[in-house]
């Protein structure tokens, strides 16, 4: 904690705002251009909240692209520890495949690492993904950085175990698929829900893996623990008057436009889709 603490302010990330500046959900979190800093002049730091298999990182990297800030997910930082086979590995291994959380010290202890590695390079901003995921680390990051804005994705239970079992990755490029088809027709006043499967291009189909944590049980103790460490995490932000609630429509052509708008950011994506 001292040690991400003394990162951040070294660095200059940590940034003093009352909290009265931010308002949700409202483009005061963007500067009136819609561009990448915020009213302050800095770079927005964001975060998301959400159910394992909601599409966080789908979400995170879209946004991260399209704002030109880095997209910096603990999950993926936990996973490089693991296949780097350093002293940490065996240790993470039985708490990932078992569907538990990191301690909060190993996790600040990664993230510190990887914000002194992209400062190192120019980076500023953040879309962080998976972090905080306990009260503790909402606690550390709200001492050493302002953040903007959390933006908290809903699903309904059934889908997104149906979604986690579907994830797949390409082992050479690292490229996020899904071969689950979700189509549940609505009932009893509830809309159904279609999710078209997010398939892998040609080069990457013999190459598809799923992750060891991504069995059902494993995924059900995730959303276990999910309900219970962080939506605690939700309340942190939503009395702060930080959230942004966002329940996911549909797939990623559905969702995407709205949350967009959810964001004020329509404009800015029109502008890019011009530009490209
Ligand atoms: N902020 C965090 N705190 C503790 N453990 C974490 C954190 N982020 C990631 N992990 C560990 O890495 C695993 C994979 O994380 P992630 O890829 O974000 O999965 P999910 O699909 O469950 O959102 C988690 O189950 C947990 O063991």
């Amino acid at each position: 904690c001292s040690l991400y603490a003394a990162t951040v302010r070294r660095r200059g990330l940590s940034l003093v705002a009352s909290e009265g500046d931010l308002r949700l959900p409202s483009s005061a979190h963007l500067s009136p251009l819609g561009t990448r800093k915020n009213l302050t002049g800095r770079n927005v730091q964001w975060a998301f909240l959400g159910c394992p298999g909601v599409g966080k990182g789908t979400y995170a990297s879209r946004l991260s692209q399209l704002l030109g800030v880095p997209h910096i997910a603990t999950g993926d930082l936990v996973r490089e520890e693991l296949s780097s086979s350093g002293p940490l590995a065996d240790q993470l291994r039985g708490i990932v495949n078992q569907g538990k959380l990191v301690s909060d010290e190993i996790i600040v202890d990664l993230l510190s690492k990887r914000v002194e590695k992209g400062e190192a390079k120019g980076e500023s901003g953040f879309i962080l993904d998976g972090f905080p995921r306990t009260l503790r680390q909402a606690e550390i990051l709200e001492r050493v950085t302002d953040v903007d804005l959390v933006i908290n994705l809903k699903l309904r239970e059934d889908v997104l175990l149906e979604k986690c079992l579907g994830r797949r990755i390409c082992s050479q490029c690292g490229g996020n698929f899904n071969i689950a088809c979700i189509d549940i027709k609505g009932e009893d006043g509830k809309p159904g829900i279609y999710m078209a499967p997010l398939l892998p291009p040609e080069g990457c189909a013999s190459k598809l893996v799923t992750r060891s944590d991504d069995t059902e049980e494993v995924v059900k103790e995730r959303l276990r623990i999910y309900n219970e460490m962080t939506q605690p995490v939700e309340d942190f932000y939503r009395k702060r008057g930080k959230l942004l609630e966002f329940e996911l429509p549909g797939g990623i052509p559905e969702s995407w436009p709205k949350l967009l708008h959810a964001l004020h950011l329509d404009g800015l994506n029109r502008e890019q889709s011009l530009a490209a």
